[in-house]
């Protein structure tokens, strides 16, 4: 297996779609139009809505495993992200996306590599296109930046290494967070944590998402129904709705911006750790007839090769593991190749009188 993430899908080429100029698009290509009307929406059903939570909240720990059980979702604030720096990602990502198609194209991603401009890598599980562009950062953006912005692609880089780095300090509290509420408290706990338990050796990709304003929203796809393959992520959206999580017995519920707030989902790999406590949310990401939107995803996740298993902790007699070890980079090799089936692949067969309440969440995708 390879040991850094950008390896990850070298055996699992993505073959190139084509990029299209959104804004010479007046109608909805029949390749863009989804037939996924069949499901209420969030607005007339939903009555539920997703956690928030203050992170000086002394009662964060409780508030943020409770969101990880129920929901796999939660939103924070006094996160200590500045909105400065927030506002500096959505200028870099406008930049970026505003900038002519020809040029964009300069910093594909090429198809056996995981950096650059292009569709998201689930493209190729759906039939129909995806009304949005996306650009993919593994290590130093430098390259492909200075590809897109001869002139000032140093600016763009100091933001993005800024934002990693402010964002790798937040997850880090996070982890200890959602591992606290499940009794994972000691530095020992989790041996990649490090000796100063910052989880130094973290890796993770970043994520920018595009979404046209688009003539048809109701037929369009922004972003498929997914999860995360990570730990966690880490969403930034501008302030247009767009993203919906699916939630058992209430269907898809909208996420809406909260002003300075962030997103927290819960990944599949953490869902493994969790040995099946936290869910792994699937969520996707609608467009809007007039607005357009931007949206950052930290996907954050352990050093590639380190194994994750259930947490020892988590799992005795009554509780079998319900997962067998997995490294990331096995895990992200596994998601390219057979998507939604990823996490069940992973999963320990338990005999048909075994033990433990077995719910898997419902992961079936309905392409259009
Ligand atoms: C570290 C990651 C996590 C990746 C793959 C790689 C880089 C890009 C990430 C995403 C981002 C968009 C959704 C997703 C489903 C996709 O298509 O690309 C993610 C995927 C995953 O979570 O599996
Ligand atoms: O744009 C959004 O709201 C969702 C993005 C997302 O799910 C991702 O990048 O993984
Ligand atoms: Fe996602």
């Amino acid at each position: 297996m390879p040991s850094r993430l950008a390896d990850a899908f070298r055996a699992h080429p993505q073959q190139q779609l084509k990029h299209p100029d959104f804004t010479s698009l007046h109608e909805l290509p029949d390749s863009y139009a989804w037939n996924q009307r069949d499901d209420p929406s969030p607005e007339t059903f939903a009555t539920e809505s997703v956690p928030l939570v203050d992170l000086n909240d002394p009662n964060a720990l409780q508030g943020i495993g409770h969101a990880c059980k129920t929901w796999g979702i939660f939103q924070v604030t006094n996160h200590g992200i500045s909105t400065s720096l927030l506002d500096m990602v959505e200028h870099t990502c406008r930049s970026l996306f505003s900038l002519p198609v020809h040029q964009k194209l300069k910093a594909a991603r090429s198809p056996d590599g995981v950096s650059g401009y292009g569709f998201a890598r689930i493209s190729s599980f759906f039939s129909k296109l995806m009304w949005s562009e996306g650009f993919t950062i593994v290590g130093p953006p430098d390259e492909h930046f200075r590809q897109l912005w001869p002139q000032d692609f140093s600016y763009h880089c100091d933001v993005i290494k800024e934002y990693k780095e402010e964002m790798k300090k937040l997850a880090g509290r996070l982890m200890w967070l959602m591992l606290g509420s499940l009794g994972i408290i000691a530095k020992e706990d989790i041996k990649w944590a490090g000796p100063k338990a910052d989880f130094n050796e973290a890796s993770a990709a970043l994520q920018l998402n595009y979404y046209p304003a688009c003539p048809d929203p109701d037929r369009a796809m922004g972003l498929a129904p997914h999860t995360d393959s990570t730990l966690l992520t880490i969403l930034y959206q501008n302030s247009t709705s767009g993203l919906q999580v699916f939630k058992e017995g209430a269907g898809w519920v909208a996420v809406p911006p909260v002003p300075g707030g962030l997103v927290i989902n819960v990944g599949d790999l953490m869902h493994i750790l969790s040995n099946g406590s936290y869910q792994s949310v699937l969520h996707r990401a609608m467009v809007n007839r007039s607005h357009h939107r931007l949206s950052s995803a930290y996907l954050y996740g352990p050093p590639p090769t380190v194994e994750i298993s259930p947490h020892p902790k988590l799992v005795g007699p009554t509780h079998p593991p319900l997962y067998r070890p997995v490294t990331w980079n096995e895990y992200l090799h596994t998601k390219a190749k057979h998507f939604n089936k990823a996490l069940s692949s992973v999963r320990v067969c338990v005999p048909l009188n075994g033990l433990g309440d077995v719910n898997e969440q419902n992961n079936s995708v309905t392409v259009g």
